[in-house]
């Protein structure tokens, strides 16, 4: 079938759906996959889109489309102009190339020295949040997200100047949705661009210096080992390469992970029963230790925890889009070059058919007998799939551990507005910021 004859809503001639945009950080996805079905055209800041639901669809657009979808082309038209061309932006050999440099900085041996320093922060943070009356949840957690990225990637100790990177990269996101391009300090895109720039200068002084200073091989940190990375004809990645990747790669670090632990903050203020049982947890895996690498991947319950944190909220957000280069077919429909293709995580997460009552927070669902995330290894996509599936997927969940593990055994917390303890929220992003937290020192039970 052609792709008129697709349901769905493209919304004004030129204009597309530009009010659902606006209106909704959802983008109305959820209310149209339950108003079309699995399959429905939609549009996004003016560009024609099939939106494709499902852990079939997940499957076709994420790991199985090869050369027929891109995502340069995909994402290009939204994030190019503030974040130039990282990994995330390339497609087929270049892209290969690129992960593979990247990817010895985000696994094993690397990523297990990380463990010390993630503590070393959260723990300074964590008492700082002990002296504020209302800790406004989402802000604080990015800029300790913000101060890890900053240590473990670029290897800076730059704390004095994490608030004035967090206000760059705030003005790079908001100018990825920005619908009017136009350049200038009054626009969110021109302040966007600027913010680009001054990061951009800022990364290009960091790479040049750790350059200048050599001895990169035996690097602790993430950038170290990038610029240590050669292929198979002996060639670094080039130095405007390591810069966009790491205007992308702080960005991607901080905020995904920072809106995770609001939300696991969150529930867990709501939730003293799964409080007690992570705590318990805990005690029984590190009894009087410090806590180490080994301790985090025996913690089995915070793991269900936090995949319900990735099912619910999908922190990365609701869609994942790529570009169609040939005529790509689905479900009946072929959805010709030239339109986008999305997959969303976050709807996907909702469907009754994979995770039994969706629209309840419930972290037992992954426990045995129920695994509900097992019956098909594309229902649970929060960290994506294929090529492009996060490569920071370690080091979130890891960072995560930590910050929830410190928090369990030290701090008791209460937040407002409190929550219910089941309230579906179908557009996350919005209730985020709203949330603050008062924390107290946890006396040592006896
Ligand atoms: C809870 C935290 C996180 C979530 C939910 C998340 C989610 C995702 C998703 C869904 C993608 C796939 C995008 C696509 O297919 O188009 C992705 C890609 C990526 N993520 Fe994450 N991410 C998280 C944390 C991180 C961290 C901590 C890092 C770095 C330290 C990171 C670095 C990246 C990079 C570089 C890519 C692009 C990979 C590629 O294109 O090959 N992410 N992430």
């Amino acid at each position: 079938m052609q792709v008129e004859q697709m349901p769905g809503d493209l919304g004004l001639p030129g204009l597309g759906r530009l009010w659902q945009v606006v209106a909704t950080e959802g983008f109305g996805m959820l209310s149209d996959y339950r108003r079309y079905g699995p399959v429905f055209k939609s549009s996004f800041l003016g560009r024609h889109c099939a939106v494709l639901i499902g852990p079939q669809a997940n499957r076709r657009v994420l790991i199985e489309a090869g050369d027929q979808l891109s995502s340069y082309e995909g994402w290009g038209p939204f994030t190019e102009h503030v974040f130039g061309q990282p990994m995330m932006l390339q497609d087929g050999e270049r892209h290969r190339r690129t992960r593979r440099l990247m990817a010895p900085a985000f696994h094993g041996a690397a990523i297990a020295t990380y463990s010390r320093t993630m503590q070393q922060i959260f723990k300074q943070g964590f008492t700082s949040w002990t002296e504020q009356r209302s800790v406004p949840i989402h802000q604080e957690c990015r800029k300790l997200a913000l101060v890890i990225g900053i240590r473990l990637l670029l290897g800076v100790e730059a704390e004095a100047q994490v608030e004035q990177i967090e206000r760059w990269y705030s003005a790079l996101l908001a100018g990825t949705t920005a619908l009017l391009r136009l350049e200038g300090p009054l626009t969110a895109y021109g302040r966007a661009r600027f913010a680009r720039e001054q990061l951009q200068a800022l990364l290009g002084r960091i790479v040049a210096e750790r350059q200048r200073r050599g001895g990169l091989e035996d690097s602790a940190d993430a950038l170290g080992l990038f610029l240590a990375a050669v292929d198979e004809q002996g060639e670094p990645l080039d130095r405007a390469q390591v810069v966009d990747e790491l205007v992308h790669l702080v960005n991607g670090a901080h905020f995904t992970t920072a809106t995770a632990l609001t939300w696991a903050l969150v529930e867990l203020a709501a939730r003293p029963g799964w409080r007690e049982r992570l705590r318990g947890e805990l005690e029984r895996v590190t009894g009087s230790e410090p806590l180490d690498v080994a301790h985090l991947r025996q913690l089995v319950q915070m793991g269900w925890f936090l995949k319900e944190i990735e099912r619910f909220y999908s922190p990365a957000g609701a869609i994942l889009f790529r570009g169609v280069r040939q005529p790509f077919e689905f479900g009946g429909y072929v959805i010709p070059a030239g339109w986008l293709v999305a997959v969303s995580p976050f709807v996907s997460h909702r469907m009754a058919e994979l995770f039994a009552d969706p629209d309840h927070f419930e972290p037992e669902r992954f426990a045995p007998p129920r695994e509900e995330d097992r019956q098909d290894p594309l229902a649970l996509v929060g960290f994506g799939a294929g090529p492009h599936v996060c490569i920071g997927r370690e080091f979130a969940l890891m960072e995560l551990k930590i910050a929830l593990a410190i928090l369990l055994r030290d701090y008791d917390w209460t937040v407002a507005p409190a929550e219910q303890a089941v309230t579906p929220r179908l557009f996350p992003a919005r209730t985020r910021d709203r949330y603050r937290a008062r924390f107290v020192k946890r006396t040592a039970p006896n």
